[in-house]
């Protein structure tokens, strides 16, 4: 399997890396948001620009991007805008959806960009030639909010991923049931020893599903996501949690 390198960091090997989200709904709290997450083990921040109100002045949007890529000039930075649909906080009609990432992918203000698989067959293949042509790397992504599709499901969708041309190919699943959890751990293993052949990640959200955001490294999924003050989404716990039970699992693994 192929890693990715992102500035410093190799996704797909080793330890889960950390991603924090930032949620602010304007520059100041998005500023007070990294403030905070300097002093917590991120490897990777997520822009999660749908909580972002001046969405629809591009100006404000590039310039908070700037920002952030000022304050946290180390740390590689995804940008993504999380659909209502897919369990974002805004609408957005697809034209925009479009527009505003590859505005992104082309200022040169981030490293990885979150593309939906659902958002469109054009609009997919448009993000992923883009992204690669500047220099972006592609997290094409995937949620369910209120299900876990069944086990074939969700390996035929990270396998499309990877057909479409995504770097990382990512799924995240609400649980009914123990048993869902379970079967997105086996998908997870199974994308490990069978179907990947680049880094993936997958998660059962909510409190659940929690312990598929800390068992990655026996698993297979190459980033979890864990918050600085906000979570982005059910069942992430805080940064700090995150990063003692990954090095708890991963001292066990060494055994
Ligand atoms: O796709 C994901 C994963 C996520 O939904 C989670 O469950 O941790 C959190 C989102 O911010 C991110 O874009």
């Amino acid at each position: 399997m192929r890693t990715v390198k992102v500035k410093n960091i190799e996704l797909g090997t080793g330890i889960p890396k950390i991603a924090i989200p930032i949620v602010g709904r304007n520059l100041q709290d998005l500023q007070r948001e990294i403030a905070v997450l300097k002093g917590l083990s991120a490897d990777l921040v997520e822009w999660r620009a749908d909580f972002f109100d001046a969405l629809d002045k591009e100006d404000e949007v590039i310039h908070a991007a700037s920002v952030i890529r000022r304050l946290l000039p180390d740390l590689p930075i995804l940008f993504t805008f999380r659909t209502a649909k897919e369990g974002g906080i805004k609408e957005i009609s697809s034209v925009h959806y479009a527009a505003l990432n590859n505005r992104l992918i082309r200022s040169g203000l981030v490293d990885l960009v979150d593309v939906e698989l659902c958002s469109g067959e054009t609009t997919v293949r448009t993000l992923v030639e883009t992204a690669h042509q500047f220099g972006v790397g592609v997290i094409m992504s995937n949620h369910e909010f209120h299900r876990t599709p069944s086990e074939k499901t969700m390996i035929k969708r990270l396998c499309e991923m990877q057909d479409r041309g995504a770097d990382i190919s990512k799924i995240a699943v609400m649980p009914k049931t123990s048993a869902d959890v379970l079967t997105l751990l086996k998908v997870t293993n199974l994308m490990k020893t069978t179907y990947a052949d680049r880094p993936f990640i997958t998660m059962s959200m909510s409190g659940k599903g929690v312990i598929s955001r800390l068992t990655g490294e026996l698993f297979g999924s190459a980033l979890t996501f864990g918050s600085a003050e906000k979570a982005s989404a059910p069942g992430q716990i805080s940064a700090e949690q995150l990063a003692e039970m990954l090095a708890f699992f991963h001292e066990q693994l060494g055994q």
